[in-house]
């Protein structure tokens, strides 16, 4: 029974669906699993045990009845990042602004989730409003990295990686503004995608940087992820960025990637990533990464994107601007938290008193920021600069894919730190997206898969692919012929190794 925690999605869907087990066995064996290890990772803020049983006997209910299952995931267990509304069950955004907030609707995400018949089995923890990369700004404690846990397990998303690595759960879904699923996939060794700007609906996403945040899979395996994202994209009317185009064919791409054959495919290696401030673990890694391509065929070759350098301090202009906007929804009036509501007050205090309560360090330092650099006067130089950048960097990505099919980096320049390590230096947390922002900032899909274990300290290392929007598909590839070759080089699944489940680092 336990090693049922150990398949992929889509072993277990195969599994399900030829009633060989029962999807509440399946989601049995993950509650399980939560309650044995949950206590060590705090992946969960909110198991729905009754919602998850409910929602797996209703799959084998309709398997039993003869019908087709609804998707090709139905009855396989799935951790929600707790940043997306679930109907009637507690989304708390890692902030105890919304702490008891019971959302009266779900996210297209989320009813995507439901109509497939995926399990959903509780939400995971998270930064505060996604403002972080360690889950170190959650309002309700650190999550722990399944491989060390005095490690941070990457953020914003850390609950969600977490939880496939820790075996809680079988897929989970992020949501990636500036790399808050790469780089939790990266440390954690497991995969991570953010889809085309557009390409996942955002209704029901509690919004922190609306031009930015994507919501996109973690998975175990490249076609895993594959499987999700086919589940959670498409247009949608109701989020007015959404694409209304066919969602890429990332199923048929992890199957035609997973053969192993490359050739012809022209794969870039950014010349501005790496060097230093990079562990040097991970630059072997990302080396070792780059001759398997080659040897699969790849034409692999040096490009360089002058303007990446920029995009850091340009995402930390943006992002806290569209913060400082979005999050003005929390006043006291609407939502969650209300204090010092006893008739002594005026309307203003009450909303300055419960934002000085409810918000934590990072979320007010970004609304400072954020308001700052839209104050008039200031927005030229500040907003107006980064905005021109933004340009700049979508230009570097245009000609570098006049050249190429794919680019490569590094997803993070180092491997998972110590809890505690960076919480004082808000610069050094911020430079674990150093890699990731530029295909936000562009709009593009990119995704996190493990590049094995760094020799220095054996934690995970993640080779970061990047495409351009709407091209999904090349990702899934690239991903799965470069994970099939990782596999059969080590002589089996990298995510077997990690040490809590008794394997060697
Ligand atoms: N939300 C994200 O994608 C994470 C990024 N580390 C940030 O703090 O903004």
């Amino acid at each position: 029974m336990t090693e049922l925690i150990k398949l992929t999605a889509a072993e277990l869907a195969e599994k399900i669906h030829s009633r060989e087990v029962s999807a509440v066995e399946v989601t049995q064996a993950h509650l399980d699993r939560i309650a044995e290890v949950d206590d060590h990772i705090h992946a969960f803020l909110h198991v729905d045990t009754e919602g998850a049983l409910a929602a797996a006997k209703a799959v084998d209910e309709g398997l039993a009845d003869g019908k087709a299952p609804a998707s090709p995931l139905a009855g396989v267990p799935l951790a929600l990042k707790d940043v997306l509304t679930t109907e009637g069950v507690p989304t708390t955004c890692g902030s105890k602004t919304l702490e008891g907030w019971l959302p009266p609707y779900d996210a297209t995400v989320t009813r995507k989730l439901r109509e497939a018949g995926v399990v959903i089995l509780g939400k995971t923890n998270m930064d505060e409003f996604a403002m972080g990369s360690s889950t170190e700004n959650s309002a309700y404690g650190p999550t722990h990295n399944p491989w060390d846990h005095a490690r941070i397990p990457g953020g914003s998303g850390g609950g969600s990686s977490a939880s496939i690595a820790a075996f809680e759960a079988a897929i989970a879904i992020g949501t990636d503004t500036g790399g808050s699923i790469r780089q939790p996939g990266s440390v954690t060794g497991t995969v991570g995608v953010k889809p085309t700007y557009g390409g996942v609906s955002r209704y029901g996403l509690v919004a922190f940087s609306s031009s930015l945040d994507q919501a996109g899979p973690c998975a175990r395996t490249v076609l895993d992820a594959a499987l999700l994202h086919e589940v959670i994209a498409g247009y949608d009317p109701r989020d007015s960025t959404s694409i209304d185009a066919p969602v890429p064919p990332v199923v048929a791409a992890a199957r035609q990637g997973a053969n192993g054959d490359l050739k012809g495919v022209k794969v870039g290696v950014v010349k501005e990533f790496g060097g230093d401030g990079y562990q040097p673990g991970v630059l072997r890694s990302f080396q070792a990464a780059v001759e398997q391509l080659r040897a699969l065929g790849a034409d692999v070759v040096e490009v360089s994107c002058p303007n990446f350098v920029y995009a850091l301090p340009a995402y930390y202009l943006i992002a806290p601007s569209e913060c400082s906007s979005n999050l003005a929804r929390f006043d006291a009036m609407r939502y969650g938290l209300r204090v010092a509501d006893d008739g002594s007050h005026s309307a203003e205090e009450v909303m300055s008193l419960t934002r000085e309560k409810g918000f934590g360090p990072e979320v007010k330092r970004r609304i400072m920021l954020g308001t700052y650099a839209l104050s008039s006067g200031y927005y030229d130089a500040y907003y107006g600069s980064a905005q021109k950048v933004r340009t700049l960097i979508t230009r570097d990505f245009e000609a570098a894919f006049e050249q190429v099919d794919v680019l490569v980096s590094p997803t993070t320049p180092t491997t998972a730190f110590k809890i505690g390590e960076r919480v004082d230096d808000p610069m050094a947390m911020y430079l674990a997206d150093l890699c990731t922002i530029p295909s936000n900032l562009a709009g593009n899909a990119a995704m996190s898969v493990p590049s094995g274990l760094s020799d220095e300290d054996g934690l995970p290392v993640g080779l970061q692919i990047m495409a351009p929007a709407l091209a999904d598909d090349r990702l899934y590839r690239v991903g799965a012929a470069y994970e099939a070759a990782r596999d059969a080089a080590a002589g089996g699944a990298l995510i077997h190794k990690v040490p809590e489940l008794g394997g060697t680092k």
